[in-house]
């Protein structure tokens, strides 16, 4: 068989080359879609890993249930859902065991954290039995942060407390009926937070900022030419004028629980009837010394504490006690401590951490015991074991110069102190 097709007639191969660039186009597509089969696989095996650590973890640290099954006994954690990667860091949701809650994770945030090569994670509830773990490179309460220069104008104005792990503020009103407890070894940031919380409650109109300091640094000095100073005992010399001032303060807490209007059952704080901040600085030593000196002196001590303590809270009076430990008999027994609404740790030992703060804080005591300076845990209403960093001031002169400029110049308005 024959043909009689020409070269002419035979129509010439075209390449459809969609026009200039077009391979390079093409080639680029083909690269993308290589990395991003790469970024799945690398992401695939990334997610695997944490997934076998994670399950390591939760059994490591107890969060997990044992199951008896036909073949035996199986471990069951939190499921790990998926994995995100993303700007804002690395996370993965997590469905609960059954009767879980969020807690159960944050209590062994930092172990579990550290087993998944991360310094730490926060817990976010998502919906149901599901919540979202977000993981930290580094410590996100590592670095400090100054407190701004801001000051309250009244007492039911929140003051800062510290930043928590999220980045959110985590504030305290005065005016709320608790008391507070702030526990530190020597050098864990005591001290700065005090400097800080009265700094931002001198300028207001109806507080005024009272108390105890037998170290005189606190209370004392930086607070001469204010309102506050009169109402300020320091040193260790005169250890009567301490108890003294404290009756003296009981005194005016009953004056004003006899004057209770009817149909009123506590004192809303105002010029004329100002929250009386009762601060008891380094408490332990002071009672101790008076126990030196003559046991009478410190039994009077503490049952002025007590009853400030106990019944202060409706008559607008809030103490804020400093110690080194909150052991009971160091502050005036199981009852006085018991009186804390705000409890704040800076580093102590384990055993410590869990007498302020309860057992549900054992797990963490380790790790809080090495806290770095500023660091610290906090127990509050609607702030259950949050672990936080509180404002850094500056140094004692920084202090002295925030009383100076803000603190409130002594007037006639006040009420029912005389
Ligand atoms: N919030 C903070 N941020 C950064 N650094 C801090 C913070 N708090 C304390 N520090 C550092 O730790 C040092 C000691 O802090 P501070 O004097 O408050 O401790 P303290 O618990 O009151 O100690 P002491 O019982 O000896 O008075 C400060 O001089 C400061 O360098």
């Amino acid at each position: 068989m024959t043909t009689n097709r020409t070269p002419a007639t035979r129509r010439p191969v075209r390449w459809h080359t969609g026009g200039p660039g077009a391979a390079q186009r093409l080639l680029g597509r083909l690269r993308d879609r290589a990395r991003e089969q790469q970024r799945a696989e690398a992401h695939r095996l990334l997610e695997a890993d944490l997934r076998g650590l994670w399950r390591e973890a939760c059994a490591g640290v107890g969060l997990c249930q044992y199951i008896d099954v036909a073949t035996g006994m199986t471990v069951r954690t939190p499921k790990f859902g998926a994995l995100r990667l993303g700007p804002a860091g690395t996370s993965f949701t997590v469905e609960q065991l059954p009767g879980g809650e969020p807690d159960d994770i944050t209590r062994h945030a930092a172990r579990l954290a550290h087993s998944l090569g991360f310094a730490g994670l926060r817990v976010q509830p998502l919906a149901g039995r599901w919540l979202r773990v977000v993981l930290f490179e580094v410590d996100p309460l590592a670095s400090t942060f100054r407190l701004p220069d801001d000051v309250i104008g009244r007492a039911d104005a929140p003051v800062l407390l510290g930043r928590a792990e999220d980045g959110s503020l985590v504030e305290h009103v005065l005016a709320s009926p608790g008391h507070i407890a702030v526990q530190g070894q020597n050098g864990s940031g005591k001290s700065q937070l005090s400097y800080g919380l009265t700094a931002q409650c001198a300028a207001a109109a109806d507080v005024l900022v009272t108390g105890s300091d037998i170290t005189g640094l606190l209370l004392g000095r930086a607070w001469d030419g204010t309102a506050h100073r009169e109402w300020q005992v320091t040193g260790s010399r005169d250890l009567v004028a301490h108890a003294e001032h404290l009756d003296r303060l009981v005194a005016w807490m009953d004056t004003r629980l006899d004057a209770m209007p009817p149909r009123r059952d506590s004192v809303t704080p105002t010029v004329q009837t100002p929250l009386v901040l009762v601060v008891l600085e380094e408490f332990p030593g002071l009672l101790r010394a008076a126990q030196a000196k003559d046991r009478k002196l410190a039994e009077r001590i503490t049952s002025a504490v007590l009853r400030l303590l106990s019944e202060g809270r409706k008559a607008a009076f809030r103490v804020l006690m400093l110690a080194q430990r909150f052991e009971a008999n160091a502050v005036g027994g199981g009852y006085a401590r018991d009186q804390f609404a705000v409890r704040v740790s800076f580093r102590v030992p384990a055993e410590s951490l869990a007498m302020l703060h309860g057992d549900d804080a054992r797990p963490l005591g380790p790790e809080h015991a090495n806290a770095a300076p500023g660091i610290a845990y906090l127990s509050a209403p609607g702030h259950d074991c949050t672990r936080l960093r509180a404002p850094y001031l500056g140094g004692y002169g920084a202090f002295c110069d925030r009383i100076a400029r803000h603190g409130r110049r002594p007037d006639t308005d006040q009420e029912d102190a005389a």
